[in-house]
């Protein structure tokens, strides 16, 4: 059974249809790409997956249970997690009570408040520091962390290297690692091609909220990817 099943989902910001009849399945421990120019639709398809934005239409399944009306935090409760675009950090308050503030919705598992700190010893100085005033890569590393302490059986990430330095991109990603090795099935947005193949399984394009293009990460070709990024491949084209 696949851990996520959607069915012709649609999400829509007013009259803009931003996701339109979006079909994914993933298994337990896949790790899928989402790739596409802005405003393809990414963002808007992980905020719906979250139960942060409204489905319009089409069925949500996650490990058998329909969750398409369910609010968010039932959502995060069952094990879904995002590391939302732009962190949305409590900024007054302090990296330690950002990362306990996720203890409402944590389920049993490997990640707490140690767990996490190993991941991340960068964060175990600021512990007391406002959550505002880290560097833009410590305040990702305490998103990613605030996701973690959720023991979430599915991540979505969304631009976790978005308005980073390379230096902060590297190091995020360093601390990814032991997620990484942990096999947790996730749903990934990030601009980087290169990094993209070499952390994901599955891509899938999308052009104008729809997936154009999706295929194994590896066979399918950096170029092809760009062709649909950019819309010059039509899906017809792609499947001859
Ligand atoms: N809050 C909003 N109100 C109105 N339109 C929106 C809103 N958020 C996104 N959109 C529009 O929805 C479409 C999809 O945007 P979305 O942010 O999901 O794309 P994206 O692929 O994540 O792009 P980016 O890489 O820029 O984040 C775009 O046309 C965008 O302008």
């Amino acid at each position: 059974m696949s851990l996520l099943q959607v069915t012709g989902l649609v999400a829509r910001h007013g009259l803009l249809q931003a996701v339109s009849d979006i079909d994914l399945s993933l298994a337990e421990g896949e790790r899928l790409a989402l790739v596409g120019a802005n405003g393809a639709g990414k963002t808007t398809l992980l905020r719906t997956l979250a139960g942060i934005h409204p489905a319009a239409a089409g069925r949500i399944v996650f490990e058998g249970r329909d969750v398409t009306a369910l609010p968010a935090h039932q959502r995060t409760a069952l094990g879904m997690a995002l590391v939302p675009e732009g962190r949305r950090l409590f900024k007054s308050m302090s990296v330690a009570d950002n990362l306990r503030v996720a203890l409402a919705a944590h389920r049993a598992g490997p990640w707490n408040f140690d767990s996490v700190l190993a991941a991340f010893p960068q964060l175990v100085p600021k512990l007391k520091a406002q959550a505002g005033s880290l560097s833009g890569g410590q305040q990702q590393a305490v998103a990613i962390g605030r996701a973690l302490m959720t023991n979430p059986r599915l991540l979505l990430l969304d631009e976790v290297s978005l308005g980073l330095s390379p230096v902060a991109v590297q190091g995020v990603y360093d601390s990814l690692q032991s997620l990484l090795a942990t096999r947790t099935t996730l749903i990934l947005v990030e601009q980087d091609l290169q990094r993209t193949f070499s952390i994901a399984d599955r891509i899938a394009c999308l052009l104008e909220g729809r997936v154009v293009a999706s295929g194994r990460a590896g066979e399918m070709t950096r170029e092809e990817v760009m062709d649909h990024y950019f819309g010059h491949r039509t899906t017809a084209e792609a499947a001859r």
